[in-house]
This record gives structure tokens, C-alpha cells and sequence, in this order.
């Protein structure tokens, strides 16, 4: 899958001193040495796995591409209330693979070694490793930077669970490999990749049971959460709460789960999907005088090191929210430090995140359980639902909701359930991130007719009871009438 090979590098000498040395090639790595690097800086990148880091190669790009398999799928059994009569799919899972690897093929050039190198970044193939405060060491090659941008990202957590050292185990780095479609997948951990990754296989032909120690999806609003469990429910996926593991037994193909209540399944392959550790091993850390804890490298908001002043981190190694678009969120905070040296600081309140499953599960913001607790008797909560949108029902889409969280006219938080909820959820991360009333958002025109008019309908919900349920208006509006001609 997606061989990249590393170009010769006699070109590059052993010794180097630079102006930012960035190690990880992934989403954080490769926005922080681009954008540097057209800003005039000197660039140094190290990359010893793959270019495009986690999100090309093992994350969000496979993950996607086969939730669009499963989906092609799915539309053939689903199509009984549209006139359109259901036949079962012949799923070629090996196929379904291919795409997923044709898939980071294409999108593979954009963070390609060739690229990166014509951009005028010095792209090194080695693992980056601090020797002194300022310098690390790669390979043969001497790095000294007057700014080292830490961006080596995350990797699969896989937690000490009885029996996992000897039972054989999936994770998002292996299970792409696959080429038979697992016949019975036991799935650990239900929040986003578990989830994702249980309907993909349901809808392809795994029998899927997901084993959840608390509450599944449970980093999101629990109301619109349940919309998405009870359609992954409904299509099969068996989702098992509460129900922390304590031992794994058997070998591939009889593999057996037990919870610490004694429940107990079976299944023939089983996926690790419990959350990420931040890749802070073999880096010299101590060397390179920069204080790291299991979350991560400690920085202050402004993402640099509170050790060494010269270190900052980007993305899944910052230890804060772990996505893509937060990871270049990062990159261009640090890029206005390195570069400028003008204060800069990561915020958190307007960055939106979504979870692919069918209907889409999106935040941005406040919760309304936590805006409640943030702001205890100030809280308003707008809420629009998909059945009420006219395109939602022409599409059969109308499992869905609207929730918008409300504090003094101006939103703190937007929650969306429903078909195509990530894009939707994309106004709301506008509105909160710069500060607009609610008033603004009810004021835009929507095209008619589309998803997206739900928004400004939980925004017009927002104002209904003060505009249609008021006395003092309804007043104005007859003294008005009485004078005009
Ligand atoms: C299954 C799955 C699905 C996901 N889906 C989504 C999604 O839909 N949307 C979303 O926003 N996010 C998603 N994510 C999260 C996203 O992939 C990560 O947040 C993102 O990749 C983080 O980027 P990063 O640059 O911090 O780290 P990475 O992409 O992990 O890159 C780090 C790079 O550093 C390299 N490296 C490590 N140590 C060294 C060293 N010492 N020297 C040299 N190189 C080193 C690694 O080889 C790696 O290439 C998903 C994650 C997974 C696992
Ligand atoms: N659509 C997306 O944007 C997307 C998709 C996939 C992953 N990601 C990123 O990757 C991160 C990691 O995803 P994840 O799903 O692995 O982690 P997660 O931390 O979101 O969820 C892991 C789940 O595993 C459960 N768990 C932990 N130990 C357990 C045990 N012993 N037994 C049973 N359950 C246990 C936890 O309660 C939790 O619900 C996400 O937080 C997100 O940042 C994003």
C-alpha cells in the first residue's frame, strides 16, 4: 500500500543549520514546513514513515474511503421507499480495499516528498531525535534550528488488557491490510473510529459488535449520540455499553472479549480502537530539555514548550483536540510566532468536529450540557428538526436535529445529527469563531431547497417566541397598521 520511496539524499549535507526544523510529515508537519517555507524560512522536515502522516495513510482518508464503499452498499438495500426495489449486495471486500488504497494513491502527491522538496523544503527520510536543546539528530545528518516544530503526531493506544499480548489485534494501522472481509468483528472502543469503522463493516457484511466501557460517542451531545446508536442498531451493529473489557482470549478467527460483568463475545478478528497516545518516545526529550507527559509535549495556548522556548508542537502531540484541520489550525499559530514573533494563541471554542457515520454526528463549540454549566441560567437552545426540512424529506433523510446552545443572542455551541451534518455543522464554526449574533445567521438566505436551511430555521426558532408569542409586538404591529395609508 501507498509505497513511497525516500529520494537518494547525498545532496544533503551532514551538518545543517536552518531556521525551523519540523519533525512529522503528517497533517500538522507538512502545514507548518509549507506555509513556513513560502514565507521565506529555511525548512528543514523529517519524516521516517510515510509522508502524510496518520491521516493520509492509516486515518482519515482510508476510514472515509471505505465508509463510501459501505455506502454504495447500503443505497442497494434501501431504496424500497423511493420505487426503487432492494437487492442484496455482492460486496467484494477485497475490492472495497482497492479503493481505499487508490484512494491515498491520488490524494498521496500533495504531501509527496517531491512536492515538499519543490516547495524548497529540505525533506529528510529519517527519524528525528534531540541531542541538545537546538539540535537533533537524523540519520547521519546534524540538525541546528533556531525553532524545532514537534509534529510526530499519535498512535494506536492499546491498553493493558489481559490477554492482548498474545491474542492477534487490529488497529488503524493494520486493518487496511485486510483483504478478506472479517467474518464476525468484535470492535473495542465506540467513539469515532469504532463507530465509523462498525457501520463500514455492517454495511459490507462483517456481523459487528462494538464492546463500550461507558457511553458510545460519548465526547458528544448525548440526545442527538442516540439518533446515531439507534440507526447503527438498526442496520445490525450491536453496541454493547457499559461494558469494559477485562480479558481477551483465543486465536484468530475464536477470539473472545469479556467484560468485567462477566459478558462475554465472540468473534473472528478483533479492532483496538480506544483512543491515541502521543508519540513522545525515542525523541531525545530529555536531551532536548522539553517536559512531555503521556498527553503529550506540555506547551502554554501559544504551543510552545514551558521548557524550552525554541520547541513548539502542532497537532495530535500538543496533547489538545486530535484532528486534522486542528493540526493546520496549529500550524499557522506557530507560523505567526516562528516567523513574526507576534503573540499568538490556539483557541479551542470554535473548532467543529465530525464523526462520518450515517447520519453524520457534528459539534462545534459548547455541548449544551456544557454550556449549562458554563453559564448556569443564561442558556437558550434553539433546535430545528430534519423532519421539518423539505429536501430531509424528499430524501428520506429525516432522522436529524438542529441544536443550537444560546447565550445573550449570540450562539456558544452548535450540535447537528443527520445526512451531511459535517458540512452543516461548517456556518456554526463560522458564527461562533467570529462572534455573530443569532440575528445574523437567521438574517442569511438559504437556498431552497437544501439541508443547509435548517440552520437558519434553529436560528429562527431562536427569535419565534419572542416575535410570534409577543404582546409588545403584536402592539406595535396594530398601532402601525392603524396609521398607515
Ligand atoms: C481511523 C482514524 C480516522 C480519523 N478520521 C479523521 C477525520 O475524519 N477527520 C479529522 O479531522 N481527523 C481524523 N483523524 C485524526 C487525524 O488523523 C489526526 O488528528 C491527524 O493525522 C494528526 O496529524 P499530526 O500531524 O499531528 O500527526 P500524524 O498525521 O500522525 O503525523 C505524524 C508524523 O510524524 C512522524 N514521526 C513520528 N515521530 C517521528 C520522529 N521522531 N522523526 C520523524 N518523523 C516522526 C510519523 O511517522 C507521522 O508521519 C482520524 C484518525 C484515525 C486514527
Ligand atoms: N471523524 C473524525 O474526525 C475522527 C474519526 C476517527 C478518529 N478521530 C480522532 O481519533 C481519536 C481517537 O479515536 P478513538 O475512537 O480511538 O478514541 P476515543 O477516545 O474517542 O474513544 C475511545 C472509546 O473507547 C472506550 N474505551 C477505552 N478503554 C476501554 C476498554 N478497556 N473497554 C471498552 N471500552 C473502552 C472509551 O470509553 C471511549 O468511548 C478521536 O478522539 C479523534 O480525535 C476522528
Amino acid at each position: 500500500m501507498n509505497q513511497q520511496a525516500a529520494t537518494p539524499r547525498t545532496a544533503i549535507p551532514q551538518r545543517i543549520a536552518t531556521d525551523v526544523l519540523v519533525i512529522g510529515a503528517g497533517s500538522g508537519g507538512l502545514s507548518t514546513a509549507a506555509g513556513a517555507v513560502q514565507m521565506g524560512a529555511d525548512v528543514v522536515l523529517l519524516e521516517d514513515g510515510l509522508m502524510g502522516g496518520d491521516c493520509l495513510n492509516y486515518g482519515c482518508v482510508p476510514s472515509k474511503a471505505l465508509l463510501a464503499s459501505a455506502k454504495h452498499a447500503h443505497a442497494m438495500t434501501a431504496g424500497a421507499p423511493f420505487g426503487v426495489e432492494p437487492v442484496e449486495p455482492e460486496v467484494d471486500y477485497a475490492r472495497a480495499m482497492g479503493h481505499v488504497e487508490e484512494t491515498i494513491r491520488t490524494i498521496a502527491p500533495v504531501d509527496s516528498e517531491e512536492r515538499f522538496r519543490g516547495l524548497g523544503v529540505t525533506v529528510i527520510r529519517e527519524r528525528g531525535r534531540f541531542t541538545a536543546p537546538d539540535t537533533v539528530q537524523a540519520g547521519p545528518h546534524t540538525i541546528t534550528a533556531r525553532r524545532i516544530v514537534i509534529a510526530t503526531g499519535s498512535s494506536p493506544l492499546v491498553p493493558p488488557i489481559p490477554g492482548l499480548d498474545t491474542v492477534p489485534f487490529l488497529t488503524n494501522e493494520t486493518l487496511w491490510k485486510l483483504r478478506e472481509r472479517p467474518g464476525r468483528l468484535l470492535i473495542v472502543g465506540g467513539g469515532p473510529i469504532g463507530m465509523e469503522m462498525a457501520q463500514a463493516h455492517r454495511r459490507l457484511g462483517s456481523e459487528v459488535t462494538v464492546i463500550e466501557g461507558g457511553k458510545a460517542l460519548g465526547k458528544d451531545d448525548p440526545e442527538l449520540a442516540a439518533v446515531v446508536l439507534e440507526r447503527l442498531r438498526a442496520e445490525g451493529v450491536g453496541i454493547e455499553e457499559e461494558a469494559k473489557v477485562a480479558e481477551v482470549s483465543g486465536p484468530e478467527g475464536a477470539i473472545t472479549v469479556t467484560a468485567e460483568d462477566g459478558r462475554a463475545f465472540e468473534g473472528t478478528h478483533l479492532l483496538i480502537a480506544v483512543g491515541r497516545s502521543a508519540n513522545v518516545q525515542d525523541l531525545g526529550l530529555e536531551e532536548g530539555r522539553v517536559e512531555y507527559s503521556p498527553r503529550g509535549i506540555e506547551v502554554g495556548d501559544d504551543l510552545r514548550s514551558v521548557s524550552n522556548r525554541r520547541v513548539y508542537a502542532v497537532g495530535d502531540v500538543a496533547g489538545r483536540l486530535q484532528f486534522t484541520h486542528v493540526a493546520g489550525y496549529h500550524s499557522g499559530v506557530v507560523i505567526r510566532s516562528i516567523l513574526f514573533g507576534l503573540p499568538s494563541k490556539a483557541r479551542q471554542g470554535h473548532i467543529p468536529w465530525a464523526t462520518y457515520t450515517d447520519p453524520e454526528l457534528a459539534q462545534v463549540g459548547l455541548t449544551e450540557a456544557e454550556a449549562r454549566q458554563k453559564h448556569p441560567g443564561r442558556v437558550e437552545v434553539a433546535r430545528f428538526p430534519f423532519d421539518e426540512n423539505d429536501r430531509a424529506v424528499a430524501e428520506g433523510a429525516t432522522a436529524g436535529l438542529v441544536k443550537v446552545m444560546v447565550v445573550k443572542g449570540r450562539p456558544v455551541g452548535a450540535s447537528i445529527v443527520g445526512r451531511d451534518a459535517g458540512n452543516l455543522i461548517g456556518v456554526w464554526a463560522l458564527a461562533i469563531s467570529a462572534g455573530l449574533k443569532m440575528s445574523q445567521v437567521a438574517g442569511m438566505v438559504a437556498p431552497y431547497p437544501t439541508l443547509g436551511e435548517a440552520s437558519k430555521r434553529a436560528a429562527g426558532a431562536y427569535f419565534s417566541p419572542r416575535l410570534f408569542e409577543n404582546a409588545a409586538v403584536k402592539r406595535a404591529v396594530r398601532l402601525v397598521q392603524r396609521f398607515r395609508p
